[in-house]
């Protein structure tokens, strides 16, 4: 826990008062955090040569430089193959020309290139004794370092309002035949300009991602302990809405998840650290599954936190919708997740090709090719599966190893149904492609279990390490349970589908389930607090540590721009309608 002094509100009275000497020093809203510096910084880490990092490095370090990561045009974002921005190496000159030939090759929505940015990293079609040799990366001035102003042959501005992020001025840019700066040197594979994308997707889980949903689990529990509506019974005095069991089941599971993702977040970057040492010493044997695993986890992460976040912005009610809650941000920042570094279906998809691949690997016959072995996230493809589930009573149900085979059982089933899908397909003439869209529906469910065991395998795997903390490992446990059976009744048709389980477990499972609301109940405050948020990180007038909802809305909402300015809508249109019946006398 923070020391007291990083409290912002400890109930003192002086704490009410926010000094306006120091709140002009905060107050522009949203995020001005040049974000897209940091993606351009990985992306040079990534695929520049030690020559081009230790010249451009230290320009980022001291922001001698403002720089954007350029990859999205008007016409795509997803299909990479598809980006028309071209970059055609002139072997007289030695000189790279970087062109936007059409309007939809426009580079559109990187951060910070609206107005901040002056430098960017471009990504383009090579073009390179006439052969077209994919996606590379440039960096390009493309602002005057002396006055801001924008270079020759550049085009450039911000793409206009956004459901978010109101502060990042998200740009286009287009090329007019630009001379980048620096040679190009090819490493790697042809998914190695792809590297940068990895290395964000990963560190976005932990370092912007799940964070929110945390934020949104912190306001709603505290406001949620505070909110006192109706009675439990005519006798009692008004309950705490946290004491309904219906409020349990929106929150605790939002809580269980965001424990779930924190182990899973750890585990990968300890993953991604590893496979990026490999890579730098030119082993890419790693790749294909830290793509599946990075992919998988961005679109599951910024999905379920985006739905996480919602309901428990929807479990404070009226005051959940205001912006004073802090609420409605963490739920439109958190939408944007679900498109920007991958749009979350072709992520998915891109897991369910992983998922294709390595179950054809496990049915090719030992003799033939020689076998690669399976990738850890998939090695329960070839595990003992049970046909049913051997549960007896509620409490098997909170046996990890129960629930983590249960999932593994339909994960293999769909995944085997998915490639069967697909064989059928090319089996009676179809060809690859259109077999593979045709059946795309249910590659995506396959690829969406398979990530949910994962988080589920992971939150059992961090479990086991927490053995010299009994305590703690108690309470994690419960959440860890609750994670597990939680997807289980919300996905019980898949469970009862082949008759894994039976309808009487699933009402075992529900029971298991509801007792574990009760347990987790008494813990739940300790375990929001243990995310450790400042009230001004939270930025909440339901979440602060002191509870002091009710006055803090009052007096926020009196300093809101609508209290402290004159009606602009009175003199024009209020008064004169007020008095338009006199002119009917
Ligand atoms: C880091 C700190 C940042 C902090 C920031 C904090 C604040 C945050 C605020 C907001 C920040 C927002 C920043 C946003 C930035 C962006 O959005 S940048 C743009 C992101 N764009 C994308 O992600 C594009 C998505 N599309 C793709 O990745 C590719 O088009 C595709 C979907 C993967 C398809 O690629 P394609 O070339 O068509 O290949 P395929 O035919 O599908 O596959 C070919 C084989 O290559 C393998 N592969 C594909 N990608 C990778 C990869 N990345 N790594 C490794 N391997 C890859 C693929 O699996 C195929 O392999 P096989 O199956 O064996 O053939
Ligand atoms: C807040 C924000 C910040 C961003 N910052 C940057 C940045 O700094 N730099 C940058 O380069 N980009 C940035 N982007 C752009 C972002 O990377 C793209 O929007 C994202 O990659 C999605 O691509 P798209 O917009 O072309 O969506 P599309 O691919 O056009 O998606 C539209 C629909 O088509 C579907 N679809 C597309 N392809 C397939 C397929 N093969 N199979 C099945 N369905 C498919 C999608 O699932 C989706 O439902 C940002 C975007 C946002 C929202």
């Amino acid at each position: 826990m923070g020391s007291p002094v990083h409290r912002v509100s400890l109930g003192d009275t002086w704490s009410r008062q926010m000094h306006p000497d120091i709140e002009s020093e905060r107050a522009l809203s949203g995020d001005v955090a040049l974000n897209i510096h940091r993606v351009f910084v990985r992306a040079l880490r990534s695929l520049g040569s030690e020559e081009q990092i230790a010249k451009w490095d230290p320009l980022c370090k001291n922001i001698q430089i403002i720089a954007t990561y350029a990859q999205t045009e008007l016409g795509h974002g997803t299909y990479l193959q598809g980006l028309e921005t071209e970059a055609t190496y002139d072997a007289a000159t030695q000189e790279f020309v970087i062109h936007s030939p059409t309007l939809t090759a426009t580079k559109w929505w990187p951060g910070d290139l609206g107005r901040s940015a002056t430098h960017a990293l471009v990504q383009a079609q090579l073009i390179c004794s006439g052969a077209r040799r994919g996606m590379h990366a440039f960096i390009v001035p493309i602002r005057s370092l002396q006055d801001h102003t924008p270079l020759p042959g550049i085009i450039i501005g911000d793409i206009g309002p956004k459901m978010d992020f109101d502060q990042t001025d998200n740009g286009f840019l287009q090329l007019n035949h630009v001379l980048p700066d620096g040679t190009y040197v090819k490493l790697g594979t042809a998914q190695s300009n792809y590297l940068p994308m990895v290395v964000v997707r990963v560190e976005l889980l932990s370092g912007e991602i799940l964070p929110i949903l945390q934020k949104a689990c912190v306001i709603a529990m505290r406001y949620s302990v505070i909110r006192r509506q109706s009675r439990l019974r005519p006798s009692d005095p008004e309950a705490k809405v946290l004491d309904y069991q219906t409020q349990q089941q929106k929150l605790f599971p939002q809580l269980a998840i965001s424990y779930a993702f924190h182990f899973l977040a750890v585990s990968l970057l300890e993953f991604f650290q590893h496979s990026y040492t490999a890579i730098l010493n030119q082993d890419f044997s790693f790749l294909p599954e830290l793509h599946a695993l990075s992919t998988g986890m961005k679109a599951m992460m910024s999905e379920f936190c985006t739905q996480g976040a919602e309901m428990c912005r929807r479990a404070c009610g009226g005051h959940g919708y205001s912006k004073l809650s802090g609420l409605p941000s963490l739920v439109t920042k958190l939408s944007a997740s679900c498109t920007y570094e991958g749009e979350n279906t072709v992520l998915y998809l891109q897991v369910a090709r992983f998922l294709v691949k390595s179950y054809l690997q496990t049915q090719m016959s030992p003799g033939s090719t020689p076998q690669r072995s399976l990738s850890p996230s998939v090695a329960y493809l070839t595990a003992p599966d049970l046909a049913r589930c051997p549960a007896q009573r509620a409490a098997d149900f909170l046996c990890p190893e129960l629930y983590t085979t249960a999932w593994a059982h339909v994960a293999v089933r769909l995944i085997k149904d998915s490639v069967q899908h697909l064989q059928t397909l090319t089996q009676s003439g179809a060809d690859q492609h259109e077999a593979w869209n045709q059946t795309t529906v249910i590659h995506l469910q396959a690829a969406k279990v398979h990530c949910y065991y994962v988080t589920v395998k992971g939150f059992t795997e961090a479990l086991e390490k927490l053995e010299n903390e009994p305590a703690i490992q108690q309470v994690l446990k419960r959440l860890c349970d609750l994670h597990a059976i939680h997807g289980i009744l919300t996905n019980s048709g898949d469970f009862l589908h082949d008759a894994f389980l039976s309808g009487a477990q699933v009402d075992m499972a529900r029971t298991a389930y509801l007792d574990l609301l009760r347990l987790i109940r008494k813990d739940a405050i300790l375990l929001t607090d243990a995310f450790d948020f400042t009230d001004q990180c939270l930025n909440s007038a339901l979440g602060c540590y002191d509870g002091n909802v009710y006055e803090r809305l009052f007096q926020w909402a009196q300093k809101s721009p609508t209290n402290t300015q004159e009606n602009p809508a009175y003199e024009e249109y209020i008064r004169p309608l007020l008095q338009s019946w006199r002119s009917k006398l």
